[in-house]
């Protein structure tokens, strides 16, 4: 038998067909879907006359467009976004689909909603309607994103035509740095790698540094794996990871849990096994990191200056560094650190997790919000807003002038009211920052949960270890 990597392995065991040297029909355990990149998919089949087969193996969430605002029940109030969810729910029932509908207590953002259930685990394929289904990856689990058209085929046969991809592994030697975290790491290595260093490449993340992290953590890397245009992300599952499922899925029991936990061993690339790209870095050396332009990376460490104009020979690329920074307006060669923000986010599928969460409130410790400044938390689903709530960590957030609101993707990308005006400065901990993304004319600054935290507290882009430094002193 020939050394594979875990890639392969995973495609190998879901391969119902090989169709030609680069495609292959392949098997879904689990279809997401949303209300955004659903309807046409539904329409397509209805137009067929055709059902779906296994509607046990798809799951609905209403995600981008729902109001986060504190109002119970929640009523959606723009027309058109009202049809998307009330299309959904009519298609789900119609199918047998199961649905965390817009007033579920446990709606959320579908990729926090769908593993904190235990739906998630490891040696799965998982598809959805949208780009961040990479985020499965730390569960050993291969997961991306499809298009309408394939949502479609993969209702009416759970298959899905894959073109192969490249095999890259990304090797993190060394342990991050007090106050370094799992978004500063994978920040860094996109604005290394690029926003298309992993194009055609499903990713493999390993090293002491990956090992180290909690399955939280874990999930924000292989989430933002898309942003430098991976076809996906992978963590071997260890067994951090089979803890997080096992406290999941108490279905996991008996001889079923021997068998998975066999099976679940195999589940990593083969020594020796060649991949077609290899990086190695090394986290002793990572700091906080912050994008400064329209790409996530274009991204530095807190600690460090813009790139200048001369420090690039390819005119193209100073052709991109101006244009970002006549977007951003920012200056060639200056520290973000100190730059005032008038907005912070925090929240997304991304870094709105439990984990996320109780980092904010670390990182804040007394401090209040800084006057003229707004900042929003909002919890990546119902499950962590009650545990947020149980905690006491929302009640802190309130009392130090944070707004508490319900879950959804929000201003991740300004779907639903939750819109930034133009000019506005945001802190967010999302995964993207294009023009536009959160507002038109709004400029977003992506950063991890306690670098948001430290901007919202000081009114400006700040190095939360100096905060953090003062908490436990
Ligand atoms: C709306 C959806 C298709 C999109 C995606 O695919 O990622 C969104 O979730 C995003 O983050 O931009
Ligand atoms: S939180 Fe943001 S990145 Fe995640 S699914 Fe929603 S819009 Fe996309």
């Amino acid at each position: 038998m020939s050394n594979k990597t875990l890639y392969q392995k995973l495609v190998d065991a879901h391969t119902v067909a090989v169709l030609d040297e680069e495609n292959v029909l392949l098997f879904c355990d689990l279809h997401l879907m949303n209300e955004y990149t659903s309807p046409q998919a539904f329409s397509g089949l209805d137009g067929k006359s055709r059902g779906v087969p296994v509607p046990g193996q798809n799951v609905s969430v209403v995600s981008h467009i729902i109001p986060t605002h504190n109002e119970t029940p929640r009523r959606i109030a723009d027309p058109a976004s009202l049809l998307q969810a009330r299309n959904l729910k009519k298609n789900c029932t119609k199918h047998n689909i199961p649905l965390f509908d817009t007033n579920d207590v446990l709606q959320g953002i579908e990729h926090v909603v769908s593993p904190e259930h235990g739906m998630i685990r490891p040696g799965m394929v998982v598809i959805c309607g949208d780009s961040h289904t990479t985020t499965y990856g730390a569960l050993g689990v291969l997961g991306f994103g499809i298009g309408t058209s394939e949502v479609e085929h993969v209702l009416a046969t759970q298959t899905l035509v894959y073109r192969m991809a490249k095999n890259m592994r990304i090797t993190i030697k060394g342990l991050l740095p007090k106050g370094t975290t799992s978004k500063d790491m994978i920040l860094n290595i996109i604005s290394q790698i690029g926003a298309k260093g992993a194009i055609g490449y499903v990713v493999e993340f390993c090293g002491s540094a990956v090992d180290a992290l909690s399955t939280e953590a874990r999930f924000t890397i292989c989430n933002m794996a898309v942003e430098a245009g991976a076809r996906g992300a992978l963590i071997a599952p260890d067994s951090t990871a089979v803890d997080y499922i096992l406290a999941r899925a108490p279905d996991i029991t008996g001889n079923i849990r021997d068998s998975a936990l066999k099976y679940w061993a195999t589940l990593h690339s083969d020594s020796g096994v060649l991949f077609d790209q290899e990086y190695v870095f090394n986290a002793n050396d990572m700091a906080p990191f912050v994008t400064w332009g329209t790409s996530p990376d274009q991204a530095i460490a807190i600690n460090s200056h813009l790139p200048t104009k001369e420090s690039f020979k390819n005119p193209a690329d100073r052709l991109s560094l101006e244009q970002a920074l006549k977007y951003t307006k920012l200056t060639d060669g200056q520290a973000l650190e100190g730059t005032p923000i008038q907005h912070v986010f925090i929240g997304s599928c991304t870094n709105g997790r439990i984990e996320d969460l109780r980092e904010v409130v670390a990182t804040i410790g007394d401090r209040r919000v800084a006057s003229g400044v707004r900042a929003m938390v909002v919890p990546g689903s119902g499950a962590v807003k009650a545990q947020a709530e149980a905690e006491g960590i929302a009640d802190k957030l309130i009392a130090a002038g944070f707004e508490w609101r319900k879950p959804g993707c929000s201003m991740c990308l300004a779907m639903n009211d939750d819109v930034l005006t133009s000019g506005t400065r945001c802190a967010s901990t999302t995964n993207r920052n294009f023009e536009g993304r959160q507002g038109r004319g709004a400029i977003t600054h992506l950063m991890s949960p306690a670098m948001a935290a430290a901007a919202a507290v000081t009114g400006m882009i700040t190095d939360a270890r100096k905060l953090q430094g003062a908490n436990h002193a």
